[in-house]
C-alpha cells in the first residue's frame, strides 16, 4: 500500500512513517489551495483536505494525507492550530485536528501583514527552520510536545478513523 503525504516537510513525513509503518510513505510537494498562513480553523482544515486530495491523485497513491498548520483567534487570544486529512477517494475523507496552544498576541500584527508563523518563530526563537523541527508548539511547551508528536497524534487519529469505518 502506498501513502503520499502532501508536503516535503520532514516532520510531516516522519509522522506518517511512524503511524503507517506497513505502508510505503512518500512526501510530495502539493499546493494547499489556501493562503500560506491560514488564519482560521476552517481555512486550515480546508488546506489539509486539499493537500490530501491532491496527494491521492499522484502516482497511484492508495491513501493521500494532508497536514496543515494555521493560527486562529479565540476570544481575542491567538492560538496555533493544526489539521489533518486522509483521503481514500474523492468522496471518502477523514479529518482530525491537533492540540492548540496559545501564542503571544504580539505576533498578531505581523500575521495580519501576511507573515508566516514559521518565519516569525525563527526571529522569536533565534533559530532556523523551527517549522521543520520542534515547531512553535515545541518552543511554547518547553518541548514537552513538539511538532512531530503533534502531527503523529493527528495522523493516529486519521488512521484510527480509517480502521474503524473500514470494519464491515
Ligand atoms: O512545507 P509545508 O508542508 O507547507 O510545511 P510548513 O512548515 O510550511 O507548514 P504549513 O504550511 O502546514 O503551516 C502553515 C504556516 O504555519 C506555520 N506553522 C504552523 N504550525 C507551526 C509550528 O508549530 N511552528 C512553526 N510554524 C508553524 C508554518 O511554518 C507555516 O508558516
Ligand atoms: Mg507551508
Amino acid at each position: 500500500m502506498k501513502l503520499i503525504i502532501g508536503s516535503k516537510n520532514p516532520t510531516k513525513i516522519r509522522a506518517c512513517e511512524a503511524v503507517f509503518t506497513d505502508y510505503t510513505v512518500r512526501g510530495m510537494e502539493v499546493s494547499s489551495g489556501v493562503s500560506p498562513q491560514p488564519r482560521t480553523d476552517e481555512e486550515t482544515r480546508q488546506g489539509a483536505i486539499n493537500r490530501a486530495l491532491q496527494s491521492l491523485n499522484m502516482k497511484e497513491a492508495d491513501v493521500g494525507v494532508g497536514l496543515e498548520g494555521g493560527v486562529m483567534l479565540v476570544d481575542d487570544c491567538l492560538y496555533v492550530t493544526n489539521w489533518g486529512a486522509l483521503a481514500v477517494s474523492t468522496d471518502l475523507i477523514y479529518t482530525a485536528a491537533g492540540a492548540r496552544i496559545a501564542l503571544p498576541n504580539e505576533f498578531l500584527p505581523e500575521l495580519e501583514e501576511g507573515k508566516e508563523l514559521g518565519d516569525i518563530m525563527e526571529v522569536y526563537a533565534e533559530r532556523e527552520n523551527v517549522r521543520s523541527n520542534e515547531g512553535a508548539i515545541g518552543i511554547f511547551t518547553n518541548n514537552l510536545i513538539d511538532r512531530g508528536m503533534m502531527f503523529t497524534h493527528i495522523t493516529q487519529a486519521l488512521r484510527g478513523q480509517l480502521e474503524y469505518w473500514s470494519k464491515s
